[in-house]
């Protein structure tokens, strides 16, 4: 599978539970976490982040497979919370493109803390 038809996985996911954002709670469960907002669905994103890491911890790539569709559902239900868009992530990796995680973290100004 191409990563332009991942992202358009993401991006499609991300529509649905957009949607859902004034649909009935007894029916949608990205509705149910919608109304409880942002706090609640940061929680909920960091209870499933702990699951996948567990599996992947322990060797279950099974369930760590399952683990990280949970997270990614979660994690744009936090989106949607949050106002946050898939197109704001994207911009964000983009800019990074090409840069080395080693590089970017050697040029960060010195922290006078440590
Ligand atoms: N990808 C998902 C998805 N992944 C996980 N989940 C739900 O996330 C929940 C997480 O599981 P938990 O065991 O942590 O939940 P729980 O402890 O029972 O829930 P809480 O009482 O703690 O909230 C389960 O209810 C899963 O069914 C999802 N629910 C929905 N989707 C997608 O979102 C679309 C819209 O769903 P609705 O908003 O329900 O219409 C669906 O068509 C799917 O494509």
């Amino acid at each position: 599978m191409s990563t332009e038809i991942n992202a358009d996985i993401i991006n499609h996911l991300y529509d649905t539970i957009l949607s859902r954002k004034d649909a009935d709670p007894n029916v949608s469960y990205s509705a149910k976490l919608l109304a409880k907002g942002p706090k609640k669905t940061a929680e909920k994103f960091g209870e499933e982040a702990v699951e996948c890491l567990i599996e992947c911890a322990t060797g279950n790539k099974k369930e760590l497979i399952t683990e990280s569709a949970d997270v990614l559902y979660h994690l744009l239900v936090m989106w949607v919370s949050a106002g946050v868009s898939p197109d704001d992530v994207w911009q964000e990796l983009h800019r990074r493109e090409g840069t080395s995680g080693i590089a970017e973290k050697a040029a960060r100004p010195s922290d006078p803390l440590k």
